[in-house]
């Protein structure tokens, strides 16, 4: 007589735990922001691709949109040109700009497109300025009160998102890079300066928004929001708008437009967004199937919607 051990009992139970949590996001949209902090390895950003096609195998509708602050900064230090931020955002002059189209759309998009696309053809690749999916108009940034000219960075006026729709419709991942064309016909039809640099954690959640997505999750090189930064490493796991809205003036750097994206995200019919650290392996689905999550949730003052955990 052979009797047999059933050691994969244990994968079983975990794939029934998460269960629920696929059962209510069957068909719904979850937009990712894979920050270019946490692409920090091969390995990463392989779990990373694997993470996405599994939610797209599940059921649900993910739509990347990416970062790649580091990687722009190497090349335009390659290139002898500076990198300067004020207020969280790159000082973009146009030279700057062709570096941060060349690198997001030509090289960044590239790769996780690539790497989406090792699981079958689903990954397309496409920047803000298709099918006028993003337009913006110049934005200044506010430096202890005063208006300051940085360049070529956009700030967004408009999202057009019938062909991410179509896309999904389609079963395809999209994979947008964060640069929109200018509301400016003139300022358009002069080339590459017609466009405009946005910071990806806007645009991710500006496009969120606008796709009614029903979870923005932004994936970063920290484990979430600490409640003192830079003195302690304690993260805040969950926080309302209005809460959020007091903690904005006194976060720093990369945080601000993270957060404020955030905001913007619940603030307009976003259910939840999510700041989860991307150096952990399989953040993704680590953030989805725990009860407790693993960074910082920020969800609508009323929230009323029933299992937005
Ligand atoms: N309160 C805070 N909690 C966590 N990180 C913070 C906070 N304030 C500022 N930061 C900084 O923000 C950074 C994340 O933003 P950023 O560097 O733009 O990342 P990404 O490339 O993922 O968009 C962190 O590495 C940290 O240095
Ligand atoms: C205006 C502005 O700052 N744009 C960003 C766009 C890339 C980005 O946001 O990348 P991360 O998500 O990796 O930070 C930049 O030039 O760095």
């Amino acid at each position: 007589m052979t009797t047999r051990k059933h050691t994969a009992l244990p994968k079983a139970r975990t794939l029934i735990e998460a269960l629920p949590w696929l059962t209510r996001h069957h068909g719904k949209t979850v937009v990712i922001k894979f920050g270019g902090n946490a692409m920090v390895d091969e390995e990463l950003k392989r779990a990373f691709a694997q993470d996405v096609v599994f939610l797209r195998h599940a059921g649900l509708r993910p739509v990347v949109v990416h970062g790649g602050g580091p990687q722009i900064s190497a090349q335009l230090d390659r290139l002898g040109l500076e990198s300067e931020f004020k207020g969280g955002l790159r000082v973009t002059t146009p030279e700057a700009m062709n570096v941060v189209r060349m690198v997001l759309a030509g090289q960044v998009q590239r790769e996780l497109v690539g790497l989406l696309n090792e699981h079958g053809p689903l990954a397309v690749g496409m920047t803000g300025e298709d099918a006028h999916l993003m337009t913006a108009t110049k934005h200044y940034a506010d430096i202890d009160g005063e208006r300051v000219d940085i360049g070529r960075v956009g700030e967004i006026t408009a999202i057009d998102p019938g062909a991410v729709q179509a896309l999904l419709d389609d079963g395809r991942i999209p994979v947008i890079s964060s640069i929109a064309r200018s509301s400016d016909a003139e300022d358009a039809a002069s080339g590459a300066s017609g466009v405009f640099n946005v910071n990806a954690d806007t645009a991710a959640a500006a496009l969120a928004a606008a796709l009614g997505a029903e979870t923005l999750m932004v994936l970063t090189d920290v484990e979430g929001l600490y409640e003192d930064w830079p003195n302690s490493d304690e993260v805040i796991s969950r926080l309302t708008a209005t809460q959020l809205e007091k903690l904005l003036p006194d976060l720093a750097s990369g945080m601000v437009p993270k957060m404020r994206g955030c905001l913007h995200a619940v603030r307009n019919g976003v259910h939840t967004a999510r700041v989860i650290d991307g150096r952990v392996q399989h953040s993704i689905l680590l953030e989805i199937f725990t009860d407790e999550g693993i960074g910082t949730m920020v969800v609508p003052d009323t929230n009323t919607i029933e299992g937005a955990t």
